[in-house]
């Protein structure tokens, strides 16, 4: 049986990616719900539409195949029938806050009344208080945020279809996120691989699911060849989530090795994959900020210990050196975000100028605001493809992050 996913490094040539094309929940909200939403800015909708188009375009253009993770949720929920609708509403309706109660049913009767499509739509974009004809008379309501405007917040990070799920080989993690404001969204990923026909019933490891306490995102989960992963311990990812996902690896997988790099704990470097990228068999990008002093960084190698199901971890702080031995290379060409201008590379970070989505080794995908790094990386022989950026750059990520690779080929070598 051919898997469906099947996603062995980080720079095989892309045949068919994931994507969320914006839609009105990048937009359905104040200045005062953006920091708790994880954004910067509120971009401005036809403007990040017709960009999002543009990176589509450019993908397919280059031979790959784009899914709509909105289109495949209600294909999901069709190929499942009323059951599963009504099960997911329950599941979307609890994880919203409502388990129960008249808020709750009131909700669901509206939510339920609507064609698949529709709803997933509406789940995604939010519901304001004022869509329903309804009087909400629980307690929380009145007493807690009566003036606030919304039932169920808008998801607007949907776009980063990097982070709820990762594919690694030929299964993928659907990742316990950090923040509130994104942890219902690998839900709809749980249920494309449960019930979408092209995914379901293939053989489809779940390497780590969603029902756990400990976090994961995809940002921070890097697949440098078919058997060593690279993953942050950022904010979003934490160490014994990483020791989780690596222990199922080593046992089911032909994944023998876990590099654990631990990055700065903040916003602007919210995963791995903001400040660190793999371009090429031999090539990265690396944001200079995430260098201490001398170019150190702690790294922590896994690899399976002796007895079952114990790691062993080795500890090194220079990550030429810890990749130079992971992937058995002579050298490596760590490619600095800005050329290395503390200015400069602290403005292109922001704007994810370490964020490049590598489509075939060698060949990468980047936003055309970060001037100097692109030119930087054309310089080391990289052939390098703009996308326009100036809205979706405000919800803080880049093409890795709006991209998740479902099949690529299997390197030459
Ligand atoms: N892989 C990524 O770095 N994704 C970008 C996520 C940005 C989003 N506003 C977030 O904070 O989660």
């Amino acid at each position: 049986m051919t898997s469906p996913i099947h996603n062995f490094s980080e720079i095989g040539k892309l045949k068919t990616v994931l994507l969320k094309r914006p839609g009105h929940e990048i937009e359905n909200f104040t200045p005062d719900m953006m920091p708790r939403l994880l954004f910067d800015d509120i971009p401005y909708l036809p403007k990040a539409q017709e960009e999002h188009d543009y990176f589509a375009n450019t993908l397919r253009d280059n031979g790959v195949e784009v899914l709509y993770l909105e289109k495949l949720a209600a294909e999901a929920l069709d190929a499942g029938g009323a059951e599963l609708k009504d099960k997911f509403l329950e599941q979307m309706l609890t994880e919203s806050g409502y388990a129960t109660g008249a808020t709750h049913d009131a909700l669901k009767e509206y939510l339920a009344s609507m064609n698949n499509q529709d709803m997933v739509n509406k789940i995604m974009e939010g519901i304001r208080k004022n869509e329903i004809d309804f009087v909400p008379t629980d307690l929380q309501s009145m007493a807690e945020d009566g003036d606030y405007e919304f039932y169920m917040d808008p998801m607007p990070n949907l776009y980063f279809t990097r982070d709820p799920s990762a594919c690694i080989g030929e299964g993928l993690s659907i990742n316990h996120m950090t923040f509130a404001a994104r942890q219902r969204e690998s839900l709809f990923n749980q249920i494309i691989i449960e019930h979408h026909p092209r995914f379901a019933n293939q053989g489809v490891h779940v390497w780590r699911d969603r029902n756990h306490s400990t976090r994961i995102e995809g940002g921070d989960e890097l697949v440098l060849n078919d058997h060593v992963m690279a993953i942050g311990v950022s904010q979003r990812t934490s160490a014994d989530a990483i020791e989780d996902i690596a222990r199922n690896l080593f046992k089911d997988s032909n994944y023998d090795t876990v590099i654990a790099i631990s990055i700065p704990h903040n916003h602007a470097m919210m995963h791995l994959d903001t400040v660190f990228t793999m371009i090429n068999y031999d090539q990265f990008t690396v944001h200079p900020g995430i260098l201490g002093e001398g170019g150190h960084i702690d790294t922590y190698t896994l690899t399976p210990g002796q007895g079952e199901g114990e790691i062993h971890i080795q500890h090194k702080t220079d990550l030429k050196e810890t990749l130079k031995d992971a992937l058995h290379l002579d050298d490596l060409d760590l490619i600095p975000t800005g050329n290395g201008d503390p200015i400069i590379a602290g403005r292109e970070q922001w704007n994810d100028g370490s964020n490049t989505l590598a489509i075939a080794p060698g060949v990468v995908v980047t936003y055309n605001r970060n001037y100097v790094s692109n030119e930087l990386l054309r310089q080391h022989g990289l052939k390098v493809l703009e996308v326009i950026s100036s809205e979706l750059s405000r919800g803080r990520g880049g093409p890795r992050c709006m991209s998740c690779p479902i099949v690529r080929e299997d390197l030459t070598k």
